[in-house]
């Protein structure tokens, strides 16, 4: 079993249990409580087309890495953030791998006016409704974890709800699995999920294969203006970034520093 697995075995069992609590009208009719979803893609489409597009993560920990971030404020990030000039954001919430929470979202989304992604190992079509009712504005879906069906259910459940869905892949055969769906946001993550070793040539390599009118992101070892660049070289102007902001102490300054030089 290799890690994704893992962290998606102990997804299913712990969504299990919320989901014996809460069903999916009683989550929808909290989430009606919710602001209506800011455009994620959106933002994003016509940010890339004159610039590079962020998406900023919230990230304090990972599997990896461990701890990234000591001095962790989900508010003070999300403003940084949002000042710094991006134009989402993304905020882990997986407890036992990323040492994230829910509330960070909530947090994060009421202090700023950006696009929030809940990144988070959806497993079910449960969890969409989940996340509209803490008010995330779109979902992660990972090629890597789901079978082609499942996948499809988990995006229709976040299209009824109007929120737009990130779809990452890795390689070639998810990225032929990817265009099998409606969304035209794809990510490519360029962490290898064996090695956990980032390589932005991932991005390099599957640009060429995204359907017509896909907005590509990279996702992954973004570290600075340079790699913006390069993967701007070939083509791809929206890129999520979380580890090499989180280490900052300046986060704004980093941010505008990641988008301008
Ligand atoms: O911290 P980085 O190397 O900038 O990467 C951010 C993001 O791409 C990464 O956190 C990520 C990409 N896909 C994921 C899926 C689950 C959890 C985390 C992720």
């Amino acid at each position: 079993m290799n890690k994704l697995e893992e962290i998606c075995a102990n997804k299913r069992i712990e969504v299990a249990q919320r989901r014996a609590e809460r069903s999916v009208t009683a989550l929808d009719h909290r989430a009606a409580g919710q602001s209506v979803p800011r455009g994620f893609e959106a933002a994003l489409r016509i940010k890339a087309e004159t610039g590079f597009a962020l998406i900023a993560e919230i990230k304090k920990a990972s599997p990896s890495k461990g701890l990234i971030r000591a001095n962790f404020q989900p508010v003070d990030h999300a403003k940084a953030y949002e000042a710094g000039g991006a134009m989402c954001l993304s905020v882990l919430t997986d407890a036992p791998y990323f040492q994230g929470h829910e509330d960070y979202l909530k947090a994060a989304r009421t202090a700023c006016d950006l696009p929030v992604l809940r990144k988070d190992f959806m497993v079910d079509p449960w969890q969409v409704a989940e996340a509209r009712s803490i008010g995330a504005d779109a979902i992660l879906v990972i090629v890597a974890a789901l079978e082609d069906s499942v996948m499809a259910e988990i995006e229709a459940a976040a299209i009824e709800r109007n929120m737009d869905v990130l779809v990452e892949v890795h390689d070639e055969a998810e990225m032929e699995r990817a265009a099998k769906l409606k969304s035209r946001l794809i990510g490519v993550n360029n962490r290898d999920l064996k090695t956990f070793i980032t390589d932005l040539a991932t991005t390099e390599r599957l640009a060429p294969l995204a359907p017509e009118g896909t907005l590509l992101v990279g996702e992954s070892g973004i570290n600075n203006h340079a790699d913006c660049q390069r993967l701007a070289e070939a083509g791809i102007r929206t890129f999520l970034v979380g580890e090499s902001l989180m280490r900052q102490e300046d986060v704004e300054l980093a941010t505008r520093a990641l988008l301008q030089g």
